[in-house]
């Protein structure tokens, strides 16, 4: 059989994947790991003012050689600048963030003189002109574009559009994923289990993925295979509004597989099913009018390199973030045999050798049905279709689950 590689299966899935381009605005507050629309300018120039950036004394450069005694004139404090002038042979008291007086042109910080009784100061180091000042705008200005659009709004960004005083701002909206775990077989955590019956964790582990990938998450339960449950679900992935539904289970060629039929019989176009991949080879795609699907066979190992390898770049792109450049080069800490015709991805440990390269160690056991050995992993280990035999110490690709 010919199965569709990896990459193409990917850039399929990723075709015309991009944000709405209805943007909305939302309190900066409530704007964490969203994503710009649009450009922001700057409505205020930063800083407003020339700022002291220590805590000091306001003088004229050419009055501030070491010995000298200046008359102090006043004060200027954050929120509360001096008013007039500084005269010749006169220093004005001023702290970090202060407006520097008109006639003063540095700063010598308060270490470097000493308090004399009567109200004067003594410089007992020399100060440069512009020392320890911010002049106006260093840090940005009015008018002109601070963040561009498509820029993630993490904590610098938050704290940078605060500054440009903006308290809205106009982000990307969320993509909605639906995730539908099928299967007779399945029961949320927490309940107790009849015979045959196991939990359906997967999806757990693909709803964090996406979670953390930037989507909104609609978890539309568990759907028995059976096609009028399987249809009843599909209603409820379209009331959502989702913007891709991941299907979990019941994507292989047994009786029960029934979600391709269900999804067809409501008119899914079908993008591909199957492709070369291990773990994760009845993978499947495809859309259902504006929504895009996305079904994950139900072993738990091939669910989660699934949504790694596809469902991540998919959120990332409906989300209008640049695509991660998420693959590192290691080292094998075993010998590998000759791969098939299937990308493989093994669960591997990472550890860093005395050079500090990247040493990935695939685990022993590779059933896709394992999932303490995918919580132990710290990377997949990818070897292409056909590749030789391998010797420890050997490069290899690795995508890195966790450092
Ligand atoms: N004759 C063939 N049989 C199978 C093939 C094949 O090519 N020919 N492919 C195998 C491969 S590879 C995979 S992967 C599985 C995928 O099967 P399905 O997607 O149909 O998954 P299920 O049969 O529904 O479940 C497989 C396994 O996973 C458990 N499961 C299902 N959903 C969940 C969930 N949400 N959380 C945790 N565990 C889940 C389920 O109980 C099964 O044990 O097919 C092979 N068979
Ligand atoms: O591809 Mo299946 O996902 O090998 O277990």
């Amino acid at each position: 059989m010919n199965l569709m590689p990896v990459d193409e299966a990917l850039a399929r899935i990723l075709d015309g994947a991009a944000p709405d381009s209805q943007a909305e605005m939302l309190p900066l507050a409530q704007s964490f790991g969203r994503v710009l629309a649009s450009d922001l300018k700057a409505l205020r120039t930063h800083p407003p003012f020339a700022a002291s950036a220590m805590d000091g004394y306001a003088v004229r450069a050419e009055d501030a050689q070491a010995g000298a005694v200046l008359k102090l004139q006043g004060e200027s404090a954050a929120g509360h600048g001096f008013d007039g002038t500084l005269s010749a042979g006169s220093a004005v008291r001023i702290f970090t963030g202060a407006p520097v007086p008109a006639g003063a042109d540095t700063v010598v910080i308060q270490e470097n003189t000493e308090r004399i009784d009567g109200g004067s100061v003594r410089i007992t180091a020399a100060a440069e002109p512009g020392r320890h000042i911010r002049a106006a705008g260093i840090d940005f200005e009015e008018g002109k574009t601070g963040l561009e659009a498509g820029r993630l709004l993490d904590a610098g960004a938050i704290t940078f559009t605060a500054a440009m005083n903006h308290a809205t701002l106009p982000v990307y909206r969320q993509p909605r994923i639906a995730i539908l775990a099928t299967g007779d077989e399945l029961r949320l955590p927490g309940e107790t289990l009849g015979p045959g019956q196991i939990i359906a964790s997967n999806t757990y582990g693909v709803g964090a993925l996406a979670r953390g990938a930037g989507a909104q998450v609609f978890d539309l339960g568990i759907a028995e295979d059976r096609m009028e449950a399987l249809d009843g679900a599909l209603d409820s992935a379209i009331a959502q509004r989702a913007d891709v539904l991941v299907t979990i289970g019941g994507a292989s060629v047994g009786d029960h597989d029934l979600v391709q039929k269900a999804l067809t019989a409501r008119g899914m176009a079908l993008d591909f099913w199957k492709i070369a991949m291990r773990p994760g080879k009845p993978l499947m795609s495809g859309r259902l009018g504006n929504m895009r699907v996305l079904g994950l066979p139900g072993n738990p190992a091939s669910s989660l390199v699934c949504a790694h390898l596809f469902l991540e770049p998919l959120i990332t792109r409906l989300a209008g973030l640049p695509d991660p450049a998420r693959v590192k080069s290691a080292v094998l800490g075993r010998d590998l045999p000759s791969n098939d015709l299937r990308q493989d991805y093994l669960r591997g440990d990472l550890s860093r050798d005395p050079s500090g390269a990247l040493v990935a160690s695939p685990m022993p056991r590779q059933d896709s049905s394992l999932m303490k050995v995918f919580a132990d992993a710290r990377c997949l280990i990818i070897r292409p279709p056909l590749a030789p035999a391998a010797k420890a110490g050997e490069a290899c690709d690795v995508l890195v689950l966790r450092d």
